[in-house]
């Protein structure tokens, strides 16, 4: 018969006594209550101990009966003062007496025989009377004794005393049940500590110190249970979403992107469109396409000198360009928007300054009018990326986008169909294949126009894509509605695997 360390230490203490309050069991063993009903239960479960459990009415003193035993009872007060002045008013016994006490006073001294009432000029007096003078310790005095010494009393022992009912009526007791467990040796129980029970140290824990002092040889070692059922807990996770982007982010950083990080999700029409050699007659500038702010309506520009670049790019043209060849305005470039597209980071980063060769990448948040539902959302995020470097072509930009499609799609297979962007020439589209959703469009991207990159001041090839995530998150999150991706769904969150 397997017992563990604590089952056998509580039989070797139980075997000592035969038979135990559970408390004092939990005493004599010096273990934990939780750990002395386990191994109790344990024992009992093999025969080797009972577990009697008796339940009985009680008498439990209140607070005002702890007070009374301080201070006592109203009517003993009362009575002290009537001893030292025999006579007394209401008022006299204010000082001894709180206001609800005074009320009852006089119902309870003639109650008891201790004083006499009469009125004289409207006013009530009392006198001590004979058994006043003698009174001496009453049914009730025991009673509230007893129950200052123990604080609990089983219903019987007080009820010879006072009835429960007068108790709680002075409010100095209340009824209860308390459950009185006893533990009791079996003969099995003691046959086996007869034989001898070995108590060895027993280790949930195996340490450096254990097994450098080969100690570990000696101690008997806890046993777990694995296959014992055990609650579901939901430790505190990242939201699923969130997890996703954050190992997309750390991927990219270690495939040598640079991350660019915005602390804004509004931008000026200028980064978001002109400095991308997006005309500004374009439609997609139009509230259609594009959230506007409302308040503030403006924000400012760059060095002028870039601007003056921009506009020239945009009126007349450079590096061989016409341009679009209308009058640019840059009250129109000042006006706010909330991000539209992630690519505006990249115009941001290229006018800043790159490393040629260098690779950056951004996650951004970005808004769009559109109809909500399963697969849409007016605000999703975007992947955006660029490469910049002297020889780069179109082939690298597909190879590049042909491994993000395999590495962070799992996408088996990849499709390019020629699109149309104004920033980018030649534009290219992209489709995965997803198994149970068919051909997914799910990027754009292009060799960034020279209109755009050398009115930014760099004068080398830059590819680059706009993918967006919400619906590749949704591939791999195994869900069939975006909206669950910014849940609150508090089921959905414990369940929802991590994945990448
Ligand atoms: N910004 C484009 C994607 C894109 C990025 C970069 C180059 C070409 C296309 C979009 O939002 O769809």
């Amino acid at each position: 018969m397997e017992l563990s360390y604590q089952e056998k230490l509580t039989l070797i203490k139980l075997n000592e006594v035969k038979k135990a309050k559970f408390e004092e069991l939990v005493e004599r063993t010096g273990l934990d209550q939780v750990a002395v009903m386990r191994s109790v239960l344990g024992l009992q479960s093999r025969g080797l101990a009972k577990l009697h459990e008796r339940s009985e009415k009680v008498a439990k003193i209140t607070e005002t009966g702890e007070r009374y035993v301080r201070i006592g009872l109203p009517e003993r007060r009362a009575l002290a003062v009537l001893r030292e002045k025999g006579r007394v008013t209401l008022d006299d016994l204010r000082g001894v007496l709180d206001e609800n006490e005074l009320k009852p006073i006089v119902g309870l001294l003639r109650r008891e025989g201790w004083a006499s009432v009469k009125k004289e000029n409207g006013k009530l007096v009392l006198e001590i009377t004979e058994r006043g003078k003698k009174a001496g310790e009453r049914p009730i005095d025991r009673a509230l004794e007893l129950l200052a010494e123990k604080k609990v009393v089983p219903l019987g022992e007080v009820e010879k005393l006072v009835p429960i009912k007068e108790l709680k009526r002075r409010k100095v007791a209340e009824e209860d049940i308390s459950t009185e467990r006893v533990v009791e040796i079996t003969p099995a129980g003691e046959e086996l500590t007869r034989r001898g029970i070995e108590l060895r140290e027993e280790v949930s824990n195996l340490t450096p110190e254990l097994i450098k002092s080969g100690r570990w040889r000696e101690v008997e070692f806890k046993r777990f249970n694995i296959h014992a059922p055990v609650r579901r807990v939901y430790p505190g996770k990242k939201q699923p979403y969130r997890a996703f982007l954050d190992k997309l982010r750390r991927r990219l950083i270690e495939m040598g992107f640079i991350e660019m990080t915005s602390e804004s999700l509004i931008e000026t029409q200028f980064w978001n469109f002109d400095a991308l050699f997006q005309p500004q007659n374009h439609p997609a500038r139009d509230w259609t396409d594009t959230y506007q702010l409302r308040y503030p309506k403006s924000g400012s520009l760059p060095a002028e000198e870039l601007v003056e670049r921009v506009r020239k790019a945009h009126e007349h043209g450079l590096a061989g360009s016409r341009g679009w060849g209308y009058v640019w305005s840059p009250e129109r470039a000042m006006l706010l928007m909330p991000r539209a597209h992630g690519t505006a980071l990249d115009a941001r980063q290229l006018a800043a300054g790159v490393e040629i060769p260098g690779k950056y990448f951004t996650i951004q948040r970005v808004f769009r009018p559109d109809v909500l539902d399963r697969t849409h959302l007016i605000e999703f995020n975007q992947i955006d990326g660029f490469v910049v470097g002297e020889n780069l072509n179109f082939r690298h930009l597909l190879g590049i986008l042909k491994r993000f499609a395999v590495e962070i799609a799992g996408a088996k297979r990849v499709k390019f169909l020629p699109d149309y962007y104004p920033f980018t020439e030649p534009s290219v589209q992209m489709s995965a294949y997803h198994p149970e959703l068919g051909w997914v469009e799910f990027g754009g991207a292009g060799i960034f126009r020279e209109e755009m990159t050398r009115a930014l001041g760099i004068d080398v090839p830059v590819i680059a894509w706009g993918i967006g995530i919400d619906r590749l998150a949704m591939f791999k999150l195994g869900i069939d509605d975006i909206r669950y991706l910014f849940s609150y769904d508090l089921r959905w969150l414990r369940e929802a695997r991590l994945v990448w």
